[in-house]
C-alpha cells in the first residue's frame, strides 16, 4: 500500500486528469474541498474509475444527526477514507460511524478518521484564538482517545504527535499526517511540519503531500522520490 497520499488541490477536472496521466499504477489521492466545490462529487467517480484509492477529505463537523446523514451518503461513493473534525465530540463521531455503516457498499464501510488539530494551528493560536489551554500534544491525544472511543479508525495529526498517538491508542490506530515539507525551513500556512524522513522515523501510517508534489517541476518524480524515502 502506498504510504503517500497526494492532495489533489486543483480547481479543474482537466488539471486532475493531466496530473494523474503520469501514473500508470494506482496511487492514493486525497480529494478535498477545493476540488469538490469546483467539480462536485462526480470527480470522485472519475478518479475512482482510473483505479486510484481515495481519501475524501471533507472534514464533516455538525450536529450528530446531520453528520450521520452526510456520512451515509458519502459511504455510497465507495471511497477508502472519509473524515470529520474530532472537535464535534464523541456523540457526533459515533453518529458518523452509524451513518457509514448504513450506507456501506457490499457491507464494507470507508475508514473514518478524525482531524485532531489542523497542522496549520500553532500552540499560540490554539491557546489564544481557539481558547484551548495547554500543549497541542495534550489536546491531540485527548481528541485521538475520543475518536478511538467513538469507533473511528484513526486520526489526522502532525508527524510530531504520531508516535504518542500510537502509544495511547494502539499501533493499528491510523495516523495520517499532512504538513509534510521537503526541507525544514519552508514558511507557509502549515505550522506543525516535518520531512518524509522524520515521518517514517515516527511511524506515521500515511503522509499527505500536496504542494510539494503538485507544484514541483516534476511531480511524478517527486512523488516516487518521497515513496522511496518512506520505504
Ligand atoms: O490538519 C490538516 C488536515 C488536512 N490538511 C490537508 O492536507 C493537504 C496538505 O497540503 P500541502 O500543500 O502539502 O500543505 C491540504 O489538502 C490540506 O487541506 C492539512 O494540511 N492539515
Amino acid at each position: 500500500m502506498n504510504k503517500t497520499i497526494v492532495a489533489l488541490d486543483f480547481s479543474t477536472r482537466e488539471e486532475v486528469m493531466e496530473f494523474l496521466k503520469g501514473f500508470q499504477e494506482p496511487i492514493y489521492v486525497k480529494i478535498g474541498m477545493e476540488l469538490t466545490y469546483a467539480c462536485g462529487l462526480d470527480i470522485v467517480k472519475d478518479v475512482r474509475a482510473l483505479g486510484h484509492h481515495i481519501f475524501l477529505d471533507l472534514k464533516l463537523h455538525d450536529i450528530p444527526n446531520t453528520v450521520k446523514g452526510g456520512m451515509k451518503n458519502l459511504a455510497k461513493l465507495d471511497v477508502d477514507i472519509v473524515n470529520l473534525h474530532c472537535a464535534g465530540g464523541i456523540e457526533m463521531m459515533k453518529a458518523a460511524i452509524q451513518g457509514l455503516e448504513e450506507g456501506a457498499v457490499n457491507g464494507k464501510r470507508p475508514l473514518c478518521i478524525g482531524v485532531t488539530q489542523l497542522t496549520s494551528t500553532s500552540k499560540e493560536a490554539m491557546n489564544e484564538e481557539l481558547g484551548i489551554p495547554g500543549e497541542v500534544l495534550d489536546c491531540v491525544i485527548k481528541y485521538a482517545k475520543n475518536a478511538k472511543e467513538a469507533g473511528l479508525d484513526g486520526v489526522v495529526c502532525s508527524v510530531h504527535e504520531a508516535r504518542a498517538i500510537h502509544e495511547a491508542c494502539g499501533k493499528d490506530f491510523l495516523t495520517v499526517t499532512p504538513g509534510i515539507r521537503l526541507s525544514d525551513d519552508s514558511k507557509d500556512d502549515q505550522k506543525r511540519v516535518a520531512t518524509p524522513a522524520f515521518a517514517k522515523e515516527e511511524g506515521c501510517d500515511h503522509i499527505v503531500v500536496g504542494r510539494s508534489i503538485t507544484k514541483s517541476a516534476n511531480p511524478q518524480q517527486t512523488y516516487f522520490d518521497i515513496e522511496e524515502m518512506m520505504k
